[in-house]
C-alpha cells in the first residue's frame, strides 16, 4: 500500500465519522455557508499580486514535523500581506496535523482565496468546505475516477466553489479534465513515492488548454523557477514547505518575494 493509499482508507472512516456526528443541514446553518466565494481566477491573475499559493503545513509524510509553533493567524495574515494570491490551509489531521479549525481561523483574518487542502473523497466534503469558509476545493485525480471528478467539481461548482484539479503525470491529466474545473495542477511530488521533480510541470504544461488556471504545485524552493515556470505558461505556484520550515513563515515569503 503505498502512502496515498493509506490515506484514503482513513479519510473513508473519517468522512463516514462526521456524517454521523454533523448533519448536512448543520453544515448549512454555520455561519460562512453563504458568504460570497472569491474567484480564484480574479485574484491569481491580479498583477498586483504573485501568483503565489502560500500553504500553511505542520507536518507533512514525506518530512515529518516542519513546523508546530507558528499560528495560523499570524503565518497566513503575513502570506497575505506578502502578496499571496491566495492561501492553502491542510485540513488533514492524522497525517499533515492540520484541522478544519485552521480554515476557520484563516477565513476569520484574511481577505484572499482560501484552498481547503484535503483529500476529497465525497460531496460531504464540499459541503464541509463551503461551511468552513473555503472558497477553493482539490480534487486529486491519483485517487479518484474521472467519473468521481466530474461529479465531484460540478458538485462543488453547484455551491459556488472554485475547482483545482491536481495531477502528476499525461495520463492523469487526459482522463481527468473536465469542463468544471478552474484550475490545473500539476503536482511535481508524486504522492505515491515522495519523488519530487519541477520538470513534471515543464513537461505536462503545453498539454493543458488555456481555458484552465495553469498551477505548479510543491518542491518550488527559489525565484528563478518561478520566473521560468511563469514563462512557461504558469498562472500559480504553491508553495509550502519552503516557508514553513522558517521560523516566521511570513517574512520568509516576504524575503522571496523581493526576488520575483
Ligand atoms: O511543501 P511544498 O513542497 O512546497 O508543497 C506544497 C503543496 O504543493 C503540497 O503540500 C501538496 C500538493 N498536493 C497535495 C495534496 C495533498 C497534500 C499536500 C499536497
Amino acid at each position: 500500500m503505498t502512502i496515498l493509499d493509506k490515506i484514503v482508507v482513513r479519510k473513508k472512516e473519517e468522512v463516514k465519522e462526521a456524517k454521523a456526528r454533523v448533519s448536512v443541514a448543520e453544515l448549512e446553518k454555520s455561519e460562512f455557508f453563504n458568504r460570497h466565494v472569491y474567484s480564484f481566477r480574479d485574484f491569481l491573475l491580479n498583477p498586483a499580486r504573485t501568483g503565489i499559493i502560500a500553504e500553511f503545513k505542520r507536518k507533512s509524510p514525506s518530512k515529518g514535523i516542519i513546523n508546530d509553533q507558528v499560528s495560523v493567524e499570524d503565518v497566513t495574515t503575513a502570506y497575505a500581506a506578502a502578496g499571496a494570491s491566495a492561501l492553502s490551509v491542510l485540513t488533514d489531521t492524522d497525517f499533515f496535523m492540520g484541522k478544519t479549525e485552521d480554515v476557520i481561523a484563516a477565513r476569520r483574518v484574511n481577505g484572499i482565496p482560501i484552498l481547503r487542502k484535503e483529500f476529497i473523497i465525497d460531496e460531504y466534503q464540499l459541503l464541509e468546505a463551503r461551511a468552513m469558509g473555503a472558497d477553493v476545493i482539490l480534487l486529486i485525480a491519483a485517487i479518484l475516477t474521472p467519473a468521481e471528478v466530474s461529479h465531484l467539481a460540478a458538485f462543488a461548482k453547484s455551491l459556488g466553489l472554485n475547482v483545482l484539479l491536481e495531477v502528476h503525470n499525461l495520463e492523469e491529466l487526459k482522463r481527468s479534465i473536465d469542463p468544471h474545473v478552474d484550475a490545473i495542477g500539476v503536482n511535481n511530488r508524486n504522492l505515491a513515492d515522495f519523488t519530487v521533480s519541477v520538470d513534471t510541470s515543464f513537461q505536462l504544461v503545453e498539454q493543458i488548454p488555456n481555458e484552465f488556471l495553469k498551477i505548479s504545485e510543491s518542491a518550488i524552493s527559489n525565484t528563478n523557477v518561478i520566473k521560468q515556470l511563469k514563462a512557461a505558461g504558469f498562472n500559480g505556484f504553491l508553495i509550502g514547505e519552503n516557508f514553513m520550515r522558517q521560523a516566521d513563515p511570513g517574512k520568509a515569503m516576504a524575503e522571496f518575494v523581493k526576488g520575483l
